[in-house]
């Protein structure tokens, strides 16, 4: 399956909860673009090209899931938890020169290429993923939830976070851009997530499922 929708739609959430509920694998390919950007925001110099090869011996890795987190999945490199920082407000600039380069889009591709291969059953999160990665995918989900609202999910998801607290400003260009390039598959689901609590959302898509024919999903 696939979700994909704007930054605080509620993708992660969504699809970390389904996945769990039909008991397949889940993977957000936002973690890859904020990763890498995090790399190169360690570096000294401007990115350019020639640092896709630069950042393939990153020493990057998955961490255990942690029980009862909001965000259960770990991002390491070289080996301190950094998935608090690779959502820093700071990063943006490098998200947008990562997701701009079409170098890095198609190493990028090919390594969740690579995730989609090895699991076949998988909850697949993030903006393209229906067009370009699983087109195929038994369900698509496109989530949707208004700018006001998203900025207020993210202020608050960070209010705790000392110094992260100013994280949700105006919308950007890069937002601006994102929204415009965001394509949804004909036969995907579209869900308006502005007035509906998580749960809410994941029932309904977990009903659709259910009117999915017999045996499409297997649980
Ligand atoms: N339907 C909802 N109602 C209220 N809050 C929600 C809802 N869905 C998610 N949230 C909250 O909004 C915040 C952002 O959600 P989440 O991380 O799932 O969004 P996302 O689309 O995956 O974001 P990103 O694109 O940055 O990865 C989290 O704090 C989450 O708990
Ligand atoms: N499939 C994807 C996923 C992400 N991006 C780019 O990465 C940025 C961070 O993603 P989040 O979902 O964590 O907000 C995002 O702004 C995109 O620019 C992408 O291009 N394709």
């Amino acid at each position: 399956m696939t979700i994909d929708g704007p930054t605080a739609s509620g993708k992660t959430t969504l699809g970390m909860a389904l996945a769990t509920a039909l008991r397949t694998a889940f993977f957000d390919t936002g973690l890859t673009f904020r990763a890498i950007s995090y790399a190169l925001a360690q570096q000294p110099f401007e990115p350019y090209d020639g640092w896709c090869k630069a950042v393939e011996h990153q020493p990057f890795s998955w961490a255990e899931p942690v029980a009862g987190a909001e965000r259960s999945e770990r991002v390491l490199f070289h080996g301190e938890d950094v998935t608090d920082k690779i959502f820093a407000p700071g990063l943006e600039r490098q998200l947008g020169l990562v997701a701009a380069n079409p170098l890095w889009r198609d190493q990028i591709r090919n390594y969740h290429r690579d995730i989609v291969e090895a699991n076949p059953s998988i909850v697949l999160v993030g903006r393209d993923v229906a067009t370009d990665l699983l087109p195929s995918a038994t369900l698509h989900v496109a989530l949707w939830a208004g700018l006001t609202v998203r900025r207020e999910r993210r202020r608050a998801q960070y209010r705790d976070v000392i110094g992260r607290s100013t994280a949700v400003g105006p919308a950007t260009a890069l937002d601006i851009r994102t929204l415009e390039a965001l394509r949804t598959m004909p036969n995907s689901i579209e869900l308006d997530s502005t007035f509906l609590p998580a749960t809410a959302v994941l029932r309904a898509v977990l009903r659709k499922i259910e009117d999915l024919p017999h045996g499409t999903v297997r649980r």
